[in-house]
């Protein structure tokens, strides 16, 4: 897991006055990018935080929206994300169609421990390495395909 320093998840904001804030004074018209990835961490809330533990989640009373510190997925106030229930839903059927719809295998014969997720940090975090699958039936269809097209 990349250092914290790596990890900002905010886009930049200008400040429309002085202010004085955990120990600092931010200036009118500085630019600031809000590092939620650390304030999550660095209130020791999370067992393993650099962990994928999807489980962490079930029966905790904690939201996406911003009333929670350690979760800030898309920010807090004013300028929090304001597609935060789309992308939710788009996430969500996404991946239930695909889960649904296909038998997914891992590519190359990995095992689910081999996954790696590590990331690549910028204004979205992504995978450092892609996750490869294989649908043996997807992968027939487009077989035929490609034969036919050769005929
Ligand atoms: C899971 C999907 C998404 C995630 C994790 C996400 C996360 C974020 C984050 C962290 C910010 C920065 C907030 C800040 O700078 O304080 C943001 C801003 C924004 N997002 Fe999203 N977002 C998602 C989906 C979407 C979708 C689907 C839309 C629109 C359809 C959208 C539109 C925007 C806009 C317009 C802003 C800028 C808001 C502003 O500066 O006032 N986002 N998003």
């Amino acid at each position: 897991m990349s250092p914290s320093k790596h990890h900002v998840s905010t886009l930049a904001h200008t400040a429309l006055e002085d202010f004085y804030v955990a120990g600092y004074d931010i200036l009118k018209g500085i630019i600031l990018m809000v590092n939620t990835w650390s304030i999550e961490r660095k209130l020791h809330h999370w067992k393993l935080p650099g962990e994928f533990i999807p489980t962490r989640f079930e029966g905790k009373d904690i939201d996406v929206i911003g009333q929670h510190f350690v979760f800030l997925p898309f920010d807090m106030g004013q300028r929090k994300c304001p597609g935060y229930s789309l992308g939710i839903c788009i996430i969500r059927a996404t991946l239930v169609n695909l889960l649904h719809g296909f038998n997914w295998t891992l590519a190359y014969g990995l095992n689910p421990q081999d996954i790696s997720m590590d990331e690549i940090c910028g204004l979205t975090t992504h995978p450092k390495h892609p996750l490869h699958l294989i649908e043996p039936q997807l992968l027939g269809y487009l077989l035929q395909i490609m034969e036919q097209l050769n005929e």
